[in-house]
Parts: structure tokens; sequence; C-alpha cells
């Protein structure tokens, strides 16, 4: 392990906390035992460290049973002694903490040397699972940062993570959310917090930049080296990737692609905007990841820009396909290294561009509610796109007013979401005369699976953040349940549902968090 290096936390005493005692320790045991993981791979990629504890008592904000049972943690794993493990008050036994360090491309331009400024890693379960920290201190890549999240981001990291979960899109995931009353300046003082995610994996395209632009190729090779061989056994031997004649690091950067392209089409068909897609922020393995100022459409815009930061829109929800892709190329160029050939790696990152339409139009026929492909469904899925930005219409009511009609409902909720009635019209026949060799009942209950009633929108969470902020965190509670089962109708919860009020636009969502 790599030495405690000066000035981060070594974590005696501060202020009324103190280092749990080795009997409290034990207390800890979260039920899962730690493994080496990421860690195995030695010191160049990494400083070991410590969480800073916050001065003041943590508490509880928010937590997800269902993550904690996915991770194998006991059942009664929201102890005094957890909390304090998960807050940097203690340690669990036998993990070993770490900060990693990446590199990245940041709003198109090469950022240099990034790193977890605020993450650290605990370790990795014997199930599996990376539990990492967010907001848990100072490291040695903090750069000017405080090493601290604040309660607003972290309630909307935490439940947006499982949010996403729920719609079946691959992501991070969130145990918990844990707080305490110590002030944290951001453009007002907030509170901090810290939130505890889960993955198998927390490697990011721009881990791999890092060694790359410092040709560290031993260490490139290494790290492609372990993360094909967790993730990606297959690139080394599946006949899929005999076109690469045993080129198991270019085989690499197609599956990449292809769980890129895979996830890029769920976003763009659930309206999900990330916000801040960073090559710092792409996952290699394909997961949504680092939940900032993400939205989910309210009134379908296109060139929606949900992040205050992003003035020129390069991250706009209509960019986020070609973006990735630009994200890709610089994994793309990052492996050559080891690839060997640069027309391989340019035709490794072909597949994206079969992948993401096929994958989108796949996602967008299940909307639709139709179980198979005919040759007019793109003209369909380009139709109703077209009258949805004309007005703006909400695009999750819309969708889940469709399916509501679908199985038996009035067509008048769909039609007055449109002032042009003779296009909603127009488009109504023709997707009814698709339907014409679909069973109605089947196609009713399929796109009641694939058109969520319930989505985080910004003012949801807003709503829970507030009060939150006054120590009432059953919004939160209540919010997780909805999100965790979106399909569900949940009676009684209809206002979770509804139209955005119209303060909620005057939101404004930044890279502040
Ligand atoms: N408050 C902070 N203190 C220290 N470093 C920070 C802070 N906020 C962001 N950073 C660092 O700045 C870089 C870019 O931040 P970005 O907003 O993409 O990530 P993040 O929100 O901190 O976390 P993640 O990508 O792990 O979800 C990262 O290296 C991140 O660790
Ligand atoms: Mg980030």
């Amino acid at each position: 392990m790599a030495p405690m290096p000066e000035g981060y936390a070594v974590c005696r005493t501060i202020g009324p906390m103190r280092l749990l005692a080795e009997e409290d320790t034990k207390l800890a045991d979260p039920g899962v035992r730690w493994v080496p993981g990421f860690s195995a791979l030695g010191p160049a990629f990494y400083t070991s460290l410590r969480p800073t504890p916050l001065p003041s008592p943590p508490y509880w904000v928010g937590w997800s049973d269902a993550v904690a049972r996915e991770i194998g943690m006991r059942q009664d794993w929201r102890s005094d002694a957890v909390l304090a493990a998960l807050t940097g008050q203690a340690l669990f036994e036998g993990s070993a903490p770490l900060a990693t360090v990446y590199s990245g491309h940041q709003f198109g331009v090469w950022a240099g040397q990034l790193g977890d400024g605020r993450a650290i890693l605990l370790g990795e379960t014997d199930t599996g699972w990376e539990l990492q920290l967010k907001g848990a201190g100072r490291t040695p890549y903090s750069r000017m940062g405080d090493g601290r999240a604040v309660l607003r981001s972290s309630i909307r990291e935490f439940l947006c993570s499982e949010a996403v979960h729920a719609l079946g899109i691959p992501t991070t995931r969130a145990l918990c959310v844990t707080g305490s009353d110590d002030p944290v300046v951001r453009e007002e003082i907030e509170t901090a917090a810290v939130v505890t995610r889960a993955a198998p994996s927390f490697v990011r395209f721009g881990h791999f930049e890092h060694f790359a632009a410092a040709n560290r190729v031993d260490e490139l090779r290494a790290l492609a080296d372990y993360v094909i061989d967790r993730f990606y056994p297959a690139c080394r031997h599946d006949a899929r990737f005999a076109h690469f004649d045993g080129n198991a690091y270019a085989a690499f950067l197609e599956a990449v692609s292809e769980r890129t392209a895979a996830l890029l089409a769920q976003w763009q068909s659930v309206g999900f905007c990330h916000g801040v897609m960073n090559t710092d922020n792409m996952s290699i393995l394909g997961l949504t990841i680092d939940y900032g100022p993400f939205q989910f459409l309210d009134g379908f815009d296109p060139r929606h820009i949900c992040n205050h930061s992003d003035t020129g829109g390069r991250y706009a929800y209509n960019q986020q396909p070609n973006v990735a892709y630009w994200n890709l190329f610089c994994l793309a160029q990052a492996l050559l290294p080891l690839i060997g050939d640069q027309e391989i790696a340019v035709a490794a990152l072909q597949s994206y561009k079969t992948v993401f339409p096929d994958r989108y139009e796949a996602r967008m026929r299940a909307k639709l509610g139709l179980p198979s492909p005919a040759p007019d469904d793109r003209a369909l899925v380009e139709g109703i796109l077209k009258l949805l930005a004309q007005e703006k219409v909400d695009y999750t009511i819309f969708w889940r007013r469709l399916a509501d009609h679908k199985a038996g409902g009035d067509p008048a909720a769909v039609r007055d979401l449109f002032l042009d009635r003779a296009g909603i019209d127009a488009w109504l026949a023709a997707f009814e005369e698709r339907h014409a060799q679909v069973p109605a009942a089947q196609a009713a209950q399929s796109m009641r699976r694939a058109n969520p009633k319930f989505v985080l929108r910004n003012h949801l969470g807003q709503q829970a953040i507030e009060a939150a902020q006054r120590k009432d965190f059953s919004g939160v509670a209540t919010l997780l349940e909805l999100l965790q089962s979106p399909f569900e109708d949940h009676a009684g919860h209809e206002a979770y549902a509804g139209f955005p009020p119209d303060w909620a636009s005057t939101i404004e969502i930044s890279c502040s968090s």
C-alpha cells in the first residue's frame, strides 16, 4: 500500500468525534469482506488515505435497503458504527481507502490531471462492489476544491442513481446520503453531505487518458488488462471479436463503444440529460456516472441545455450521442499504444454508429408498444418528436398518456397536450394503423413498462432538498419509493407525476455541487 501523504486525514480526533476503538470498528462490519480489487494495481494508480471526518455529528438523510441487499450487507446495516464509517469517523475493518488518479477532457479541452478530488474508495467487497464516499474530504487530487459535497447535490445524486437504475439504465448506485451541519461554501453557505456510491468499478475513460498522456505504457497496459480480465473477459477469446485477430485491446475498445452506444440510446429515449459529459465522467463499464447538473426533460426541447455552466451548449440533449462518440475517440487515442494500429482503433469505434441508432430505435419502438420493427417506424418516431418539439410538450407525460390511451384511456388526454390538433390527430391515426396487427392488451402492457410515470424532475428533487435542509427527510424517502418503481401507478401520488410548476424553469443547476 502507498504511504499516507502528509496533510490529509490521519483521523485521530476531530472535534467531538473520536477514532473508533477496535471493538467499535468490528461493530462497523457491514456484513461483507474486503478484497484487493483495484488496489492490487499498485500505488501508481492511487494514493492511500483516509476520509476526513466532518467535525459535527453525522446523520442519515436517505438510504436504500435495496442497494444494501445487493451489496450483501447485513439486514440491520444502518448502525451508528456504519454511519461513522460512511462519514470518515471510523474505518471498516479490513478496508484500505484510497483516491485514484485520472485525467480528462473537460468541455472538449484537455484538462490534464484530475483524479478523485472528493471521492474516496473504501475498497471492493467480496460481493463485487466497490464502495466510494463522495464528499469525504480533500485528497492529493483536490486542486482548489474543499473535498466536500453539499446536501443539495448529494440528494440529487442519491435519488437519481436509484431512479436511473429502476428505469433499467446502467448506472453507479447509491447506498445512502449522510449529512452533517458543517458549513460548505458554494454560491451560498450550504451544509456538507456524503454519498456512499457503489459500482463494480469506478474506472473512467480518463484513467486511461492519464497514463497514455504521460506515455506510461506499462501502467496503461496494466490498467487495460485489469479491466479486461475483470469486466470484459470475452475480449480475449470470444468469436464475436475474431475480426480483431486476437487484439484484445481493440476488442475491448469495441466492447466499450457498444456499451456506451447502448447507454446513450437509453438516455435519449427516456429524455435524460447528463450535463457534464467530460471524458472523466465516462464510465469504462458504460454506466451513468457523476450526477451533477443532470435533468430529465420536462417539455421536449432537443436543444435543451441542463447545465447553467455549459454556455456553449456542448452537452445539450441532442448533442449527447455525438459527444459520447467524441469521448470514445479520446479513449481510442489513449488505447492506441496497446492496439498498435490507428486503422484498427478507428475500426473498433465503428460499431457505435450502428449500435446507437439500432438501440435507440428499439427503445423508441418499445415506447410505442411495437414488438417488432417495420420500415415506417422511423417516420413514426420522427413524426411524434417533431410535434413534441414544436410545442415543447412534456416528454414523460406524453408517453405515459399514450400508454394509458392504448390501455383504453380517453384519447383526449393525449390530444389535449397539443395545440396542433390536426397534427396530433394525423399522427395518432398513423399510430393506430401501425398497431392494427398488434394485440392491444399486449401493446398497452409493454408501453406501461417502457414509459415511466415518475422521473426525478428538478422541481421534485428541489422540494425534497428544501425539506431536508429543514431536517425533514421524509420527502427524500417518498421520492425514493416512487422512483424505485417508476412504472407503477402509485395511487395517491399523482402530484409527483404532474406537470412541473412555473418556478421549475427558474431552477438553475450548474457544476457547483
Ligand atoms: N469540492 C471539490 N473538492 C475537490 N475536488 C473536487 C470538488 N468538486 C469537484 N472536484 C474534482 O474536480 C474534477 C471534476 O469534477 P466533477 O464535477 O466532474 O466530478 P465530481 O462531481 O466531483 O465527482 P464524480 O465524477 O466522482 O461523480 C474531479 O477531479 C473532482 O474530483
Ligand atoms: Mg466528475
